[in-house]
């Protein structure tokens, strides 16, 4: 390098030194987060031009002024150019937290959501109220998307963000000088926070997943979820109590067995076949299930799946802590056809409704014990059926599954418990008409339901 070449970059240095501490110490303080970005950006771009000026005089006539007129005018154009030229500039740090990173749920920003929402005093401008069934009392959550928070001394800038696709996003902007505080203690801090105030709230929560059209005209799958608040329990559930506690206590055997799974070397997870006819108590019992664990729902809908690269980053994406329920399996896909297929292949007709669902039996199982199960723990998998029969013998064998529950006809203990929840009766002279009427006849728990739906005397229902 020349003399004058080691003069230039030395001036180089000394000019990004001084754009750092006008933006560091004035810029920021005075104008806040957004005008900071564009204040940063402009000077940036001043300084870029003015280095090429330098460079090529005479062939870059632009002056100051014309200069901030275009910058103005093409502020969000800009702002995506020179954000990376920018950031070399910027004394501020950025940290994204998105929902969903490489294809998994992310964890920290759940929680990191969870204590933005919380952050509500009496400056804030925009809140959010809501009331949970059963409480006197409102919620109240901060529902603007830039929180400035404040930590030993040390400002942090918050912004959330939700993109077309439906990925949402939470970015911490703060000075590179707090870098250890900031991601050290002050991160650490932010998602316990949050964890905890998830724990106090407990909300289970229903989620389905939707196909929706991004802006390039892509097809994207993703959970959408509403709060869960089926009143269902194992107590309200007619059936065998021997079979019901068998259940029970399989469940939370399972929500306490962290230290069992990882000691025998398996996924931290379990499979439930509930088969019956209709009006049995499957889709109750689910709604049972998650209410005992605290578990949220996942409501996989497999017809609206293109293929298994969808099924897989679908089910990447759930949290653990769930129960991923696909209902009548099948109904949903003719999983039990692709056998068949492979033995007929001159059947064309086969072959196209092969085609049209692109999910595959194998794709599934894959998932439920292959090596992808290793891919997120304390999760539970439910399938029901009203034709155990249908399905394929891979799906249902020992093991894939780990237990199979049958749910049938009302019999009389499980009358006992839908004559107590309906009718609040806990014995009647006609009971014993009922047991023996009961074990000629299949009638369902449902329809048993819907006949003790009255408001007469007992005897008439
Ligand atoms: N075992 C049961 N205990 C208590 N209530 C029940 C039971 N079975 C059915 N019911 C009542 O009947 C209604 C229908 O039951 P549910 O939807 O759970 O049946 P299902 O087995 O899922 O039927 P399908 O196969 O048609 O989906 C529910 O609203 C529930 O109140
Ligand atoms: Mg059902």
């Amino acid at each position: 390098m020349s003399q004058t070449e080691v003069r230039k970059v030395q001036k180089h240095k000394s000019k990004r030194n001084l754009i750092e501490i006008f933006m560091g110490s004035i810029v920021k303080p005075m104008f806040g987060d957004n005008l900071t970005t564009i204040g940063s950006n402009i000077a940036g771009l001043l300084f870029i031009i003015e280095t090429l000026r330098r460079y090529f005089p005479g062939q870059l006539k632009i002056t100051i002024q014309e200069l901030l007129i275009q910058a103005i005018q093409r502020l969000p154009f800009l702002k995506k150019c020179s954000d990376k030229t920018l950031a070399f500039f910027s004394p501020y740090a950025q940290i994204r937290f998105r929902e969903i990173e490489e294809y998994r749920y992310n964890y920290a920003y759940s929680a990191i959501k969870n204590y933005l929402g919380a952050q509500v005093n009496s400056q804030v401008k925009s809140l959010k109220g809501s009331q949970m069934r059963g409480r006197k009392s409102l919620d109240f959550k901060r529902d603007d998307d830039k929180v400035e928070d404040e930590y030993e001394g040390v400002k942090i800038w918050w912004e959330i963000q939700k993109f077309s696709d439906g990925n949402k996003m939470c970015r911490l902007t703060f000075h590179r000088s707090n870098w250890e505080i900031v991601t050290g203690s002050y991160l650490r801090y932010v998602v316990e926070e949050g964890k905890s105030i998830e724990e106090k709230k407990k909300k289970v929560r229903l989620l389905m997943n939707n196909p929706s059209t991004n802006w390039r005209m892509q097809t994207m799958n993703l959970w959408s979820s509403i709060e869960f608040e089926h009143p269902a329990t194992f107590d309200t559930m007619a059936m065998d109590p021997k079979k019901k506690d068998e259940i029970m206590s399989d469940l939370l055997g399972f929500r306490d067995g962290e230290e069992y799974y990882k000691k025998i070397g398996k996924a931290w997870k379990r499979g439930y076949l509930l088969h019956g006819p209709p009006g049995t108590g499957k889709s109750t019992m689910i709604a049972a299930m998650a209410n005992l664990m605290s578990y949220s729902i996942y409501d996989l809908e497999l017809t609206s799946i293109g293929n298994n690269w969808e099924l897989k980053k679908l089910l990447l994406a759930t949290s653990s802590k769930s129960i991923i329920v696909i209902e009548d399996i099948d109904c949903s896909l003719d999983l039990t056809g692709e056998r068949e297929v492979k033995e007929d292949e001159s059947s064309a007709e086969k072959k196209k409704e092969k085609k049209k669902n692109a999910v595959t039996l194998s794709g599934l199982l894959n998932f439920i014990d292959g090596i992808w199960s290793a891919c997120g723990q304390e999760r539970i998998l439910v399938f029901t059926t009203n034709h155990l029969g249908k399905l394929d013998q891979a799906l249902i064998r020992r093991g894939r599954m780990d237990m199979h529950i049958e749910l049938s006809y009302c019999r009389f203990e499980a009358f006992k418990i839908l004559a107590k929840n309906y009718l609040n009766l806990d014995s009647h002279v006609l009971f014993g008409k009922i047991e023996s009427l009961l074990e000629e006849t299949n009638i369902t728990p449902a329809d048993v339901a819907e006949n003790l739906m009255v408001k007469d005397a007992p005897t008439v229902a």
